[in-house]
C-alpha cells in the first residue's frame, strides 16, 4: 500500500511543482552559495586555533574568527533572499492542489451525482493545507541544511581528508536505519488520512440528519456511529506517533557516536601526527554545525515531513488526479451504438408534486444516435421539464428513461454522456481558456480557438484578449448573448455525445442561433432542442411537440397535417431569418 501512496504521491508533487521551475531554480542557486559560509567554518576555526591562539598569536586567532564571523553574516543575507522564490513555489502549489481537489469534488457530483460531502472539503482544506505547510517547513529547512551538509562535507575533506573515512558511514548508517522505518510510516499515515476522511463523512451525515436522528429517536446509534469513528481516527493517530518516535531515536547514531569517536580518538591522532588539534576542532565543527543539523533535519523534522507530505499528495492525487480526466482519445462522438436509440422514453409520467396534475403523463419516444430533434410545445407544455428528466434533474414517477443506455440519474460518467445548456449560460471568473475548456481539459488552444470560431467568437475574445483574457465573475461586461455563445462553444468541446439545448439560444439573433445549431449538427452526437423559433424546429430531423402531457412526434409538413396545436404555433412563430 506504501509504495504506490508514494509513487503516486511523489507523481502530484512532481506535476504540481512543474510549473514553478524557476522560483525552484532559484532557491536551488541560492542553496548551493549557502554552502559557501559552511564549508569556510571548520577550516577558519582550525586556523585560529592552530595558526593563532595555540600558535600564541591571538591577533591571528581573532582575525580568523573575525573570518567565520563574515561567513556567517553572508550565510544570513542569503537566506534571506530566499524566502521571496520559496513564497512563489508554496503559494501556486497550494492554488493547484486546492483546484484539483474541488475539481474532483465537483465532477464526482456532476458525473455520478455524488454529494458534494465532508471528505471532499477534508481533501481541499486540510489535507492540501497539510500539504502546504509541509512543503514550505521543507524547503526552508532543506535549504540551509542540504547546503550546510555539502559545505561540511566539502570541508571536511579539505581540512581533514583522513576523518572522513573514519566519521562519515555514522551519518550514512543512520540514514538507512531510518528508511527502514519509511515504509510503516506511509502506510500508517495513509491509514489515518483514511479514518480522518471517514470521520469527516461520519460527522457530515450525522450534523445532516439531525433533525431525522432525533425525530427517530436514533441518538444512541448516531452517537457509537461517531465514537467508532472517533476511536478509529485515535487510534491511527497513536500508531503514526509510535513510528515517530522510533525515528526520533537514529540522529544520535549519525552525529553524537562519531563526535565522541573523534574527540576519543583526538589524543592519539595529535600524537601520531595525522591531525592536529585545530584540525580535530574543525572537524568536530563541521560534525556538530554543518552535518548536524542536516542530520537531525532529515531524520527529524525533514524525512517525516517527505512522508507526510508524499503520504497526503499520495491520497489527494486518488480522489483529485493532476491530469486532466477525458484524453482527447475519448472526445470523439461515437457515430452509433448497435443500432440502439440514443434516447428511449417509455410511458413517463411525471408531477412537480403528489397531488399536482402531470406535466407528462404516457410519453414514450425513441431518438436515435446522431438525431436532431426540434423540442416545441406551447408555454408551460412540459418542454423544459422533459429536458431535466433526459438529464436526471428530475426522475419520472413512472416509466422508465434512459440516455446512451442507462438511467440518466446514475452510474459514473453521466457527465460524459450527456451536456445540458440551459437558458441561463453559466460563465465563471476566469481566463477565457479555462471557460472553453472546462468540460475538455485537455483541448489545446488550436481547438479552442476553432471552437470560439465556430460560435463566432472572434470578436468576443479579440475585445478580452485571447485565451488568456480576463471573464468577470458572471460574465459581467459580456452580453446575455455572448454569455451563452461562451457556454454553447464549452458544451461543443464536452466528450459527451449527447447534447440537450434548453432554449440555450434564446438570446442569439437568428444568424448566430442558426450558427450555432449547424456547429453541433456537424459535431455529430445527437443533438435536442428546446425550440423557441420555427427556424430551429426546421432543421432538425424531427419535430418534438409536447401538448397536454403527451408528445408527438414528426418532420414538419406530418405535425402540419396532423396537428391543429403545431398549426397555431407555427403560425406564430416569426419567419425564418433571410439566407
Ligand atoms: N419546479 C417546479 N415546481 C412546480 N411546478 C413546476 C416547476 N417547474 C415547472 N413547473 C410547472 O410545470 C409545467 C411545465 O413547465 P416547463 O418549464 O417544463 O414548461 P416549458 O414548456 O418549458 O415552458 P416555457 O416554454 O415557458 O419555458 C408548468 O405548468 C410549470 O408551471
Amino acid at each position: 500500500m506504501s509504495a504506490p501512496a508514494s509513487a503516486s504521491g511523489a507523481r502530484v508533487l512532481v506535476a504540481r511543482l512543474r510549473p514553478q521551475r524557476r522560483a525552484l531554480l532559484a532557491v536551488a542557486g541560492l542553496s548551493a552559495l549557502l554552502a559557501a559560509p559552511t564549508a569556510a567554518s571548520g577550516y577558519t576555526v582550525a586556523r585560529a586555533l592552530d595558526g593563532g591562539f595555540l600558535a600564541g598569536r591571538p591577533g591571528t586567532g581573532l582575525a580568523w574568527l573575525a573570518v567565520l564571523a563574515l561567513a556567517g553574516a553572508a550565510g544570513a543575507v542569503l537566506t534571506r533572499a530566499l524566502y521571496r522564490p520559496l513564497a512563489a513555489v508554496v503559494e501556486p502549489f497550494r492554488d493547484g492542489l486546492v483546484a484539483d481537489a474541488v475539481r474532483a469534488g465537483l465532477g464526482r457530483a456532476v458525473e455520478d451525482g455524488t454529494p458534494l460531502a465532508g471528505a471532499t472539503a477534508t481533501q481541499a482544506t486540510e489535507e492540501v493545507e497539510t500539504a502546504r505547510r509541509t512543503l514550505a517547513a521543507l524547503l526552508r529547512g532543506v535549504h540551509g541544511t542540504v547546503s550546510a551538509a555539502a559545505g561540511a562535507v566539502a570541508g571536511l575533506a579539505l581540512l581533514a581528508p583522513q576523518a572522513v573515512a573514519v566519521v562519515l558511514p555514522f551519518p550514512l548508517a543512520a540514514v538507512l536505519a531510518y528508511r527502514g522505518t519509511v515504509r510503516t510510516a506511509l502506510a500508517r499515515q495513509r491509514r489515518r488520512l483514511l479514518a480522518d476522511e471517514d470521520l469527516a463523512e461520519q460527522a457530515s451525515r450525522v450534523f445532516g440528519g439531525r433533525r431525522d436522528i432525533a425525530s427517530c429517536a436514533a441518538e444512541p446509534g448516531a452517537a457509537r456511529a461517531m465514537r467508532a469513528g472517533i476511536e478509529a481516527s485515535a487510534a491511527a493517530e497513536l500508531a503514526v506517533a509510535r513510528n515517530r518516535a522510533l525515528r526520533a531515536l537514529t540522529p544520535g547514531l549519525g552525529i553524537e557516536v562519531p563526535v565522541v569517536l573523534l574527540f576519543a580518538l583526538a589524543p592519539w591522532l595529535a600524537a601520531s601526527g595525522r591531525l592536529s588539534a585545530g584540525e580535530v576542532a574543525g572537524a568536530a565543527v563541521y560534525l556538530a554545525a554543518g552535518l548536524g543539523p542536516a542530520l537531525y533535519f532529515l531524520l527529524q523534522g525533514g524525512g517525516g515531513w517527505v512522508v507526510d507530505l508524499l503520504g497526503v499528495l499520495g491520497r489527494l492525487g486518488e480522489v483529485a488526479p493532476v491530469a486532466a480526466p477525458p484524453g482527447e482519445a475519448e472526445l470523439p462522438v461515437p457515430d452509433g451504438s448497435g443500432g440502439r436509440p440514443s434516447i428511449v422514453l417509455r410511458d413517463v409520467r411525471f408531477s412537480y408534486g403528489p397531488d399536482a396534475a402531470p406535466v407528462l403523463d404516457g410519453v414514450s419516444e425513441e431518438i436515435p444516435f446522431g438525431g436532431h430533434v426540434a423540442v416545441v410545445g406551447p408555454s408551460g407544455a412540459g418542454k423544459s421539464t422533459l429536458a431535466a428528466l433526459l438529464c436526471g434533474i428530475h426522475r419520472p414517477l413512472s416509466g422508465t428513461v434512459a440516455v446512451g443506455g442507462a438511467e440518466p440519474a446514475d452510474g459514473a460518467g453521466r457527465g460524459r454522456r450527456l451536456a445540458l445548456v440551459p437558458q441561463e449560460a453559466y460563465v465563471f471568473a476566469g481566463t477565457v481558456r479555462e471557460n472553453l475548456a472546462y468540460l475538455a481539459p485537455a483541448a489545446d488552444d488550436a481547438t479552442l480557438l476553432d471552437a470560439a470560431a465556430r460560435f463566432g467568437l472572434d470578436g468576443v475574445l479579440e475585445r478580452l484578449g485571447g485565451l488568456d483574457g480576463a471573464v468577470p465573475a458572471g460574465g459581467a461586461g459580456l452580453s446575455a448573448g455572448e454569455r451563452q455563445l461562451l457556454a454553447l462553444a464549452r458544451t461543443y468541446l464536452a466528450p459527451a455525445p449527447i447534447v440537450v439545448l434548453d432554449e440555450a439560444t434564446c438570446h442569439l439573433d437568428p444568424v448566430a442561433e442558426r450558427r450555432a445549431e449547424e456547429a453541433f449538427a456537424r459535431r455529430g452526437g445527437t443533438l435536442v432542442v428546446i425550440a423557441h423559433r420555427l427556424s430551429s424546429a426546421l432543421h432538425a430531423d424531427r419535430i418534438l411537440l409536447v401538448d397536454g402531457g403527451r408528445t408527438v412526434s414528426g418532420s414538419h409538413a406530418d405535425l402540419l397535417a396532423a396537428s391543429p396545436r403545431y398549426r397555431e404555433l407555427a403560425g406564430h412563430w416569426e419567419p425564418d431569418p433571410p439566407a
